[in-house]
């Protein structure tokens, strides 16, 4: 599902004393199917944006269409649940959204609430909580005593059973071990690829923007600033630093191993990459000395 933002600006608390800017004059086009980031320094307008993807918040001037459904400031929030069914937003911290008495229950509540009859969802449930590496032994368990990992996990589920087209993720992996990180950036990025289900994903981690995403926001100030492929956001040191950003550690370290001499072709962006170019210039010389 396409997303196009057309000259979108959104003020919290709109005339009143507390009135501040969450967007400015945004305008961009998400395409169906993509795995975009959104990156930018805090209060940067990120969350504000996501929310305007699944018309949470609608503009205050300007106008948002997901899909075939256009959104101004004038929609009424009647019937937009359909929408919220394709476009599954998983807030930061996500396991503080559970709370039914069992996993099962829970990740079954939005396709119950939506309709969906009792068995079907509790096929949804299961589907979805075998996709997030929740295995049946859990289903009774109350949520309350996973641990934080598995929590966020069937919180996912729980977005998941609502088979959305599109996956909002605003930090779904802030607060989690390393592991535990990998797991749920693989699962996500299998959803994307044998599923073909769009990401949104909102990061502070330049690795997961350089291993995972095709197409960069950068916001600032409540401005989408620049867009474009991770290679061409990364090409810039001094220009990210200027607006508190930085670089992959792979990018980070070839350009230290550049400064050094090696003569590496490119700056890759990913570990795999700056493996790959090492050997590349290790490998003839290797030969050379077996000679
Ligand atoms: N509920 C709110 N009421 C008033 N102002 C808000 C509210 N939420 C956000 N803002 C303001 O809107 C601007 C954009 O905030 P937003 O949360 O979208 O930024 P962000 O880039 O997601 O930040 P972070 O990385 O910290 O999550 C900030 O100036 C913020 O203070």
């Amino acid at each position: 599902m396409e997303i196009v933002l057309d000259h979108v600006s959104y003020t919290y608390q709109a005339g009143t004393p507390f009135a501040g800017d969450g967007l400015r004059d945004v305008s961009v086009t998400i395409p169906d199917g993509s795995y975009t980031a959104i990156i930018g320094q805090t209060g940067s307008g990120k969350s504000t944006l996501l929310q305007h993807l699944n018309a949470l918040l609608k503009p205050t001037t300007g106008t948002v269409r997901i899909g075939d459904r256009e959104i101004t400031p004038k929609t009424s929030n009647k019937n937009l649940k359909p929408l919220r069914a394709k476009v599954g937003l998983v807030f930061q911290f996500a396991e503080n959204q559970l709370f039914e008495e069992t996993v099962e229950k829970d990740v079954a509540f939005g396709p119950k609430n939506f309709g969906v009859p009792e068995k079907e969802a509790l096929a949804r449930a299961h589907h979805a909580l075998d996709l997030v590496g929740i295995s049946p032994e859990y289903y009774e368990n109350s949520p309350f005593d996973l641990s934080g990992g598995q929590m966020r996990r069937v919180a996912i589920a729980g977005v998941l059973a609502m088979t959305p087209e599109l996956l909002i993720l605003d930090e779904p992996t802030a607060g989690l071990d390393p592991k535990g990180r990998t797991e749920l950036m693989t699962l996500f990025e299998t959803l994307h690829r044998e599923q073909g289900i769009g990401i949104v994903l909102v990061t502070h981690q330049m690795e997961d923007v350089a291993n995972y995403a095709e197409f960069v926001l950068v916001m600032a100030d409540g401005h989408l600033i620049k867009q474009g492929p991770p290679a061409e956001i990364f090409s810039d040191p001094a220009w990210l630093a200027e607006h508190h950003l930085g670089l992959p550690r792979a990018a980070q370290f070839a350009r230290e191993l550049r400064a050094k001499g090696l003569p590496l072709p490119d700056i890759p962006l990913t570990e795999q990459a700056l493996a790959a170019e090492v050997l590349a210039i290790l490998r003839p010389t290797r030969e050379a000395d077996h000679e």
